[in-house]
Formats: C-alpha cells, structure tokens, sequence
C-alpha cells in the first residue's frame, strides 16, 4: 500500500526544503510549481491562452513568458489570477495524477505531491496525508523578499493570495514547523516518515 502525502504549507514556509528532504531519503516528488512551468512552455496549449488573455506585454523579446511581470498582474488582481488558474490548473492537475499513478503502480510506500495550492484549489482528495509546512508570519514575510529579492508589498500581495498558514496547519494530518533550523525541521521529518511507516 502506498501512501501518498500532500505536502502543503504556504508561499515561502519551506515546502521546497522539505521536498527536498524527501527526495533525499527515496520519495518520489510530484511538484506542482515545476509542471505548472512547463505546461507554459512556448508551444504548449495553456501558453496560447496566456498570451490571448493577457497580451503580448507579459512576454520576454524571445517569447517566453515574463513570469515575474505576469504575476505583478495576477497577485494584485483576484479576477486575473482566477484567469489564470483556469487556464494552468487543468493541465497540472492532468499531469499530477498521471504521475502519482505511475509512482504507485511502481510500488513505492510513499509518494509525494507538493502542491503549494492543495487548500485553494481543493484537490485534499488527491492524497492520503496532508503535511503543511508552518512558519509564523514574520518569518515567512521575511524569507520570502529574501528568497524573491521583493519588497514588503510584492511579497504580502503574494501571502495574502494565498489561505493563511495557520488554518491550513489546522486542516493537516501533521504539522512541521520550520521557523527553526533545517535540522530541526529534518528531524521532526524523519519522526513522521517512521509513525507512518514510510521509512
Ligand atoms: C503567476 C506566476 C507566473 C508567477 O511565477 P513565479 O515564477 O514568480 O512564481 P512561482 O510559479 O515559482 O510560484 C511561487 C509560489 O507562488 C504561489 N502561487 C503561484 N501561483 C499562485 C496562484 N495562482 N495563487 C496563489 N498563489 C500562487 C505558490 O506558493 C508558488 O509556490 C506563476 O506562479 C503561475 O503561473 N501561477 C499560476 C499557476 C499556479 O497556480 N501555480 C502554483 C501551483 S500549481
Ligand atoms: N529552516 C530554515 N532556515 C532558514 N531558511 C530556510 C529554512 N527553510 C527554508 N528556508 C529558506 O526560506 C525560503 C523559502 O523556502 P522554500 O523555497 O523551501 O519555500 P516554499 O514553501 O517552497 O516556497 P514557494 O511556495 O514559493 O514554492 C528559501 O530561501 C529557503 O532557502
């Protein structure tokens, strides 16, 4: 029996980190963010749609989409965003449980789906077991225009787009809490991993 984890948190808590982790002890990852990139591909159907929708402004000189600019329209506007979720959601979802099925044909006792908009976009019934990864507020403001190299306002119209961490930690089957040290996080990892029988 495989169990397959929804691994969840919000913008910049460390769902990348711990994915990670994951892969790093044998799991296999299905992420959401990097199809979500690929179905944008020139050439690719959804790429199409964007530059119908949103015009030409939102391209680079060689075609490609200009993702930051795209996303100072889509995180300041809902009605946008939702334009744009409906355009790229199918295809992610297509491909996400395409490959999650894969995984568990191939016999693995655990795969995982990271997918920053598990919530949001109500696909729980997608996995098993949701893990969301947790920071407090300020942490996650403060390691996102890090990360982003943002400003206070781009990064909190990216948080506020987004359900807050704390009702999502409320919906989850566990809890890791990443304002500490990697190796803490890592540890309360491997403490799951073993209650369920993954590792
Ligand atoms: C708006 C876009 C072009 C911005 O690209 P950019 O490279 O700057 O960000 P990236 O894709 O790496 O996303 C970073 C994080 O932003 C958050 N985020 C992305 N899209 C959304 C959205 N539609 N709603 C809320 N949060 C979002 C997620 O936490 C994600 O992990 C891009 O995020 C996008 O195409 N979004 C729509 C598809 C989507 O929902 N992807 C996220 C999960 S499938
Ligand atoms: N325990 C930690 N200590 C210090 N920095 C951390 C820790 N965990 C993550 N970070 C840093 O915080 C930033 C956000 O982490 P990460 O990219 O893993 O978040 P994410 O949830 O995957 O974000 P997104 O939703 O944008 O994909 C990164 O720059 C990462 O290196």
């Amino acid at each position: 029996m495989t169990v397959v984890i929804g691994l969840t948190g919000s913008i910049a808590t460390g769902k990348s980190t711990v994915s990670k982790m994951l892969k790093e002890l044998g799991l296999p990852i299905v992420d959401a963010d990097q199809i979500s990139r690929d179905v944008v591909e020139p050439g690719e159907v959804a790429y199409q749609k964007i530059v119908k929708t949103f015009g030409k402004e939102i391209l680079f000189e060689d075609e490609t989409i200009n993702r930051k600019q795209l996303g100072s329209i889509v995180f300041g506007n809902e009605e946008k965003r939702k334009q744009l979720n409906e355009i790229v959601h199918p295809e992610v979802r297509r491909q996400m449980l395409s490959q999650r099925d894969q995984y568990i044909q191939q016999g693995y006792r655990g795969v995982v789906l990271d997918i920053p908009l598990l919530f949001e976009s109500k696909l729980t019934h997608f996995v098993d077991k949701i893990v969301v990864v947790y920071v407090n507020e300020e942490t996650q403001l403060e390691r996102l225009m890090n990360r982003d190299q943002s400003t206070k306002e781009e990064a909190s119209q990216r948080i506020n787009s987004q359900i807050p961490v704390e009702e999502k930690a409320a919906m989850a089957d566990a809890v890791i809490n990443n304002n500490g040290t990697r190796s803490e996080t890592k540890e309360q990892l491997l403490e799951l991993l073993q209650k369920w029988e993954i590792i």
